[in-house]
């Protein structure tokens, strides 16, 4: 993965350590080491390949051509075709055109340093990759303090199956931990699974973002409900803000 932002982090002022991609803890490695069988393609997968055809999310030239309401998965490394394949975007690393801001009323934020495409990846949103009541405990204990909540939550859901990946940046994270929420965002979130069976939490941009502008999600999108300890307003200064910031990341 080609991913510019290490050196960034590590050499500012910033209080978590780097990682490029979400990493396990004790309690989540079990199902992390899970592999996914890979195609037997020889060039670019096409409609006749079982990654293809699995996959909701398809890429040309770099952004998404395609979206199917289904999850979402990447050629990986077991798969025999080419290594610029349709299925593969997310695991070449983040747009590298971006920078870390202070804002005026939102702490640091993120933005694009040049123009960005529409429906093209910007960053995972990327840290520990912890379970239920760890989730609960951290938040809670950071809302106690009146400290910023990183914790994202997504649920899934397959028939009557619920999948929960729960994220944590917060001491352990990447660039994605700098987006700032907006109740108009230029992303969307997707979860793409390539080599485990947890997906990746990632950023696609929505609409074209122009050089300097801000790149903010819905922090209420993906499902992503925890009960609110602390009630902080929203500062998007969008037309429609709905004025609170959901905690509820
Ligand atoms: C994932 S962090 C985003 C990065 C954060 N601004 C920082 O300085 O590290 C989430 C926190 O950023 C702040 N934040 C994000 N979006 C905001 C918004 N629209 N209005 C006010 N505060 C916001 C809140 O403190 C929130 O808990």
């Amino acid at each position: 993965m080609n991913d510019p932002y290490e050196s960034l982090i590590s050499s500012g002022n910033y209080s978590f350590l780097y990682t490029p991609t979400s990493i396990p803890t004790n309690e989540t490695e079990e199902y992390f080491n899970e592999e996914y069988v890979g195609c037997l393609c020889t060039d670019i997968c096409r409609a006749d390949c079982p990654c293809y055809s699995r996959t909701g999310t398809i890429y040309e030239d770099g952004r998404i051509v395609q979206i199917n309401d289904m999850p979402s998965y990447e050629c990986n490394a077991n798969c025999s075709c080419a290594s610029k394949c349709s299925l593969k975007l997310v695991q070449f690393g983040p747009n590298s055109n971006m920078d870390i801001r202070w804002t005026e009323k939102k702490g640091y934020g993120l933005f694009a340093k040049s123009r960005i495409p529409k429906d093209s990846f910007i960053c995972e949103y990327a840290g520990e990759i912890i379970g239920k009541n760890e989730a609960e405990l951290r938040y809670h204990n950071r809302a106690v303090v009146g400290e910023s909540n990183y914790i994202f939550w997504a649920r899934e859901h397959f028939g009557d199956k619920t999948i929960e990946t729960i994220i944590d940046p917060t001491s352990i994270g990447n660039i994605g931990r700098f987006a700032n929420h907006s109740c108009k965002p230029n992303c969307n979130l997707l979860l793409i699974r390539i080599d485990c069976a947890y997906p990746k939490v990632c950023l696609f941009s929505n609409r074209i973002i122009d050089a300097e502008q801000e790149i903010t999600f819905d922090y209420g999108s993906c499902e992503s409900v925890q009960p609110s300890l602390i009630e902080n307003p929203c500062h998007c200064e969008e037309a429609n803000c709905k004025g609170k910031l959901t905690e509820d990341l």
